[in-house]
């Protein structure tokens, strides 16, 4: 993957210094909903497992680079609900990885990946438990962002709703001439989706920037 080995080598390069120093000085830290919200982790876990398919792949280099993989080929690289259980398995692993640089965010079989699996989101039909998920995924997600690590998404075929989403928990987006990166959904829902509508009020102007790979296309 040739993408892939550049920015392997970009990241080597980099890491540690100036700007890039400073970034590795951020904290990681919890996510945005805690019981203090009514936000159950534990019985969303659960039903979000009822929904198994794909894997999310970490690989730790020696190096200090470590490559994410959203993995679920026959589905686009659709996220199931195990998958999603997994991402938020594999950022605590990369929080507690002291030896960490940086990360590229890819998905399997040259596409990125195709959002939330239609069939695990179509058997979650009560608003209840959908916003649920989506407080589970923003929590994951804003933890992916705050990781002290430099991240790169590597975008090659397709990232779209929630996989366009993910592209947005990185520091920088790397895209092939020929991939798409969209969320249909506009870019209210595409916000409030990934911050909620309390964050939406505090929407910091760097997540806003990131909104706008949508129109960058
Ligand atoms: C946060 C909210 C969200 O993320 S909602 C989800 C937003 N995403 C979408 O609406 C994308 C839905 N998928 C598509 O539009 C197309 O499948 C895309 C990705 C454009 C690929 O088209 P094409 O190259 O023709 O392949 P295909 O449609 O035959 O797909 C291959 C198999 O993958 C599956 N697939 C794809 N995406 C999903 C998905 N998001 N959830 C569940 N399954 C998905 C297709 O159903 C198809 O499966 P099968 O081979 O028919 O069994």
């Amino acid at each position: 993957m040739a993408l892939c080995a550049v920015m392997l080598q970009i990241l080597k390069s980099r890491s540690g210094c100036g700007a890039w120093g400073r970034l590795l000085q951020r904290q990681s830290s919890s996510g945005v909903y805690s019981s203090v919200h009514a936000f159950d982790e534990a019985e969303i876990r659960e039903k979000l497992q009822a929904f198994p398919g794909g894997s999310i792949d970490l690989f730790k280099q020696d190096s200090g680079i470590a490559v994410l993989t959203v993995n679920n080929p026959s589905r686009m690289n659709a996220l199931s609900g195990g998958m999603m259980v997994d991402l938020e398995e594999r950022v605590s692993e990369l929080e507690n990885w002291t030896d960490g640089k940086g990360l590229i965010l890819c998905g399997a079989a040259e596409t990125f990946c195709s959002g939330s699996d239609l069939n695990a989101v179509r058997a979650i039909s009560n608003p209840q438990d959908g916003m649920k998920m989506s407080m589970f995924m923003q929590n994951t997600l804003t933890r992916l962002l705050r990781l002290p690590l430099i991240s790169v998404a590597l975008v090659e075929g397709r990232a779209l709703g929630g996989g366009a989403e993910l592209t947005t928990a990185c520091d920088f987006r790397l895209m092939a001439s020929d991939s798409v990166c969209e969320d249909r959904r506009g870019i209210a829902d595409f916000v409030a989706d990934i911050i909620g509508d309390v964050g939406l009020k505090k929407t910091s102007s760097h997540i806003k920037r990131r909104i706008s790979i949508k129109s960058s296309r």
